[in-house]
C-alpha cells in the first residue's frame, strides 16, 4: 500500500479535517456514480460521500419490488458503460441496481458510506463540508443528492386518531401484506398508479385518490415507446405540436380518462414535466384496473378518522391502510448554507439545460427534471468543466497517489 494510501486508511479515524484533492461529490445515486466516472475518465479524482450504506440507495432501499423503469434502456443508461445487451427494453429493478453495481466497480468508484452530509459552506475559497464526525474540503462541491430525497408527506388532518397503517410508497414492497385490505392511496403518479396495480394483483381493494388533474399516456404507441416517439418528434417539432400528437394517440389508445376521474391538465405532458417536474403516468396495467372498476378513484381527502377518511365531497369510507402515494422532494435547502443558488424547494434556479454550474466550484448532476437522460448530461459537461481546470494546476495538489490528505487541523 502506497504511503499516501496507508496515511488515508488510518487517518479517517482520528482526523476532524480531510482534504481531498478533487471534487467532493454529495451522494452515490445514479448521479454521483456518473459524474464519478467522468470525472475519472479526465483523470480526476473524487470523492463521493453517501448517508446510506450502500451506491443508489433510492433504487435499493425506498422502492417496491414490481419496479421497472418505464423508458426503454437506452433513455437510462449512464455515461461511457451501457446497460448488458442481453438486458430486456425495460429492466427491473434488480437488473438496474445490478448495473449500477458493476458501474461503480468498473470505474473503481467506492464511496464512503454512512456519511450523511449535515452542512456545507463556501468560506476562503474553499467548501467545508460536514458530516457527523468529519470535515472534509475541497475546490470543488458536486450536489448529486437527487430531486426524490425526501418523501413528501402532506399534513392532513387527524392522521393520530387512524388505528390502522399509515407508510409512504418509499416504506411499500409488495401488496402481499394487504391482501383482502381495502387500502387507500393517496396520489396518482406513477407511484400511486403502480402500488394501486401491485394491491389489486394482491388481492386487496385499492381505492386512489386524485385530488387534481393528470396526464396518463401508453407507455407504448405503435409497439414504439411513447417516450421514444417523443423524444424523435422532438427533434424536428415544437414541443406543443408534440404533446398534442401524444395526446391524440393516447386518447384512441386509452379512450376519454376523464370519464374515468382522470382529468387532464390544459398543459400537455411533456412541456408540464419541463416546466414542473410534474413527470406524466405512463401506464403499465393500472387504467384497465380503474376501468374495470377494481381501482376505484376518489376526491381528495379532507380529515383522517379512527377507520378512515372523511372525502371533500362528505362521502365517509372505512380503510385498513393509508399509502402516501405523494411523491419526493430535494433535501439540499437542509445541508447548503449561504448559498442562492437553488430555490428554497431545493432546485437550481438556472434552468435545465444549463442548471449544472453555480459559483465557486459549485455543480449539481441530476436536478434537471429529465431523469436519467438529464443525470448523462450533466455528468459529461461538469466533468469536461472540472477536467479543463485539473489540467491547469501544478504541483503538490496533484502529486500525492491518494485522493484525500487527511489533516488534524485545517491548514
Ligand atoms: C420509484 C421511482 C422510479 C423511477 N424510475 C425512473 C426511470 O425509470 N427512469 C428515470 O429516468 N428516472 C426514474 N426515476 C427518477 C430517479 O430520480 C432517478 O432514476 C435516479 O434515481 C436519480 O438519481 P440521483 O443520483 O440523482 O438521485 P438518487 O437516486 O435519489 O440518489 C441520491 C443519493 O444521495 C444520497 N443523499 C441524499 N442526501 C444526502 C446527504 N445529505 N448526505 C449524503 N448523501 C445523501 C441518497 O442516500 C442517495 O443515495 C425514478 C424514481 C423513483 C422514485
Ligand atoms: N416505473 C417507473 O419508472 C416509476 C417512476 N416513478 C417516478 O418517480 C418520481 C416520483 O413519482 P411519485 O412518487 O408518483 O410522485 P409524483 O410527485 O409524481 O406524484 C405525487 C402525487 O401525489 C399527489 N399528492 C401530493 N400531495 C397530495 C395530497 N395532500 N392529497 C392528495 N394527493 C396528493 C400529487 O397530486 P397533485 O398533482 O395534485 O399535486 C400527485 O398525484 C416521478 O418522477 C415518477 O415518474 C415512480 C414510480 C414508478
Ligand atoms: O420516470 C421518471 O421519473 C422520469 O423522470 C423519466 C422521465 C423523464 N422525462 C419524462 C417524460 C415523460 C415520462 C417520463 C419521463
Amino acid at each position: 500500500m502506497d504511503s499516501c494510501k496507508e496515511q488515508e486508511q488510518q487517518g479517517f479515524n482520528q482526523a476532524k479535517f480531510v482534504k481531498v484533492l478533487g471534487p467532493i461529490i454529495v451522494g452515490a445515486g445514479p448521479s454521483g456514480l456518473a459524474v464519478a466516472a467522468c470525472l475519472s475518465q479526465q483523470g480526476v479524482p473524487s470523492l463521493i460521500l453517501e448517508k446510506n450504506d450502500c451506491i443508489a440507495s433510492l433504487w435499493q432501499q425506498k422502492t417496491y419490488d414490481r419496479l421497472k423503469l418505464h423508458l426503454p434502456k437506452q433513455f437510462c443508461e449512464l455515461p461511457l458503460r451501457g446497460f448488458p445487451d442481453d438486458f430486456p427494453k425495460y429492466p427491473t429493478k434488480g437488473q438496474f441496481i445490478s448495473y449500477m453495481e458493476s458501474y461503480a466497480s468498473h470505474f473503481r468508484i467506492q464511496p464512503k458510506f454512512n456519511q450523511a452530509v449535515k452542512t456545507t459552506e463556501f468560506d476562503h475559497g474553499v467548501w467545508r463540508v460536514q458530516t457527523e464526525d468529519l470535515e472534509y474540503h475541497s475546490r470543488w462541491l458536486i450536489v448529486a443528492t437527487g430531486e426524490n430525497a425526501e418523501p413528501v408527506i402532506p399534513d392532513i388532518v387527524g392522521y393520530d386518531k387512524f388505528k390502522g397503517n399509515i407508510l409512504h410508497t418509499s416504506e411499500y414492497k409488495s401488496g402481499s401484506k394487504f391482501k383482502n385490505q381495502r387500502v387507500l392511496v393517496v396520489g396518482c403518479g406513477n407511484s400511486g398508479m403502480e402500488v394501486s396495480l401491485d394491491l389489486c394483483r394482491h388481492n386487496a381493494i385499492p381505492h386512489m385518490v386524485v385530488r387534481n388533474t393528470v396526464h396518463v399516456l401508453p407507455r407504448e404507441m405503435f409497439g414504439m415507446s411513447t417516450f421514444g416517439i417523443a423524444m424523435a418528434l422532438l427533434k424536428w417539432l415544437p414541443l406543443r405540436l408534440v404533446d398534442k400528437f401524444l395526446l391524440l394517440v393516447a386518447n384512441l389508445i386509452l379512450g376519454n380518462t376523464e370519464q374515468l376521474g382522470l382529468k387532464r391538465p390544459k398543459t400537455g405532458p411533456i412541456e408540464l414535466k419541463n416546466v414542473t417536474g410534474k413527470t406524466p403516468v405512463l401506464d403499465v396495467g393500472a387504467l384497465s384496473q380503474i376501468k374495470s372498476g377494481k381501482i376505484k378513484v376518489m376526491e381528495g381527502v379532507k380529515e383522517v378518522t379512527k377507520n378512515g377518511v372523511k372525502f371533500m365531497n362528505g362521502q365517509e369510507k372505512k380503510f385498513e391502510s393509508i399509502i402516501l402515494a405523494t411523491g419526493y422532494k430535494s433535501n439540499v435547502p437542509t445541508w447548503l448554507k449561504g448559498c442562492d443558488f437553488f430555490t428554497k424547494d431545493g432546485m437550481p434556479k438556472t434552468p435545465f439545460p444549463n442548471g449544472w454550474k453555480g459559483e465557486n466550484g459549485l455543480y449539481t448532476v441530476g436536478f434537471t427534471r429529465r431523469g436519467l437522460l438529464g443525470t448523462a448530461s450533466d455528468a459529461v459537461k461538469i466533468a469536461q468543466d472540472i477536467g479543463d481546470q485539473w489540467k491547469t494546476i501544478k504541483g503538490n495538489d496533484k502529486s500525492c497517489n491518494s485522493h484525500v490528505i487527511i489533516l488534524g487541523k485545517p491548514w
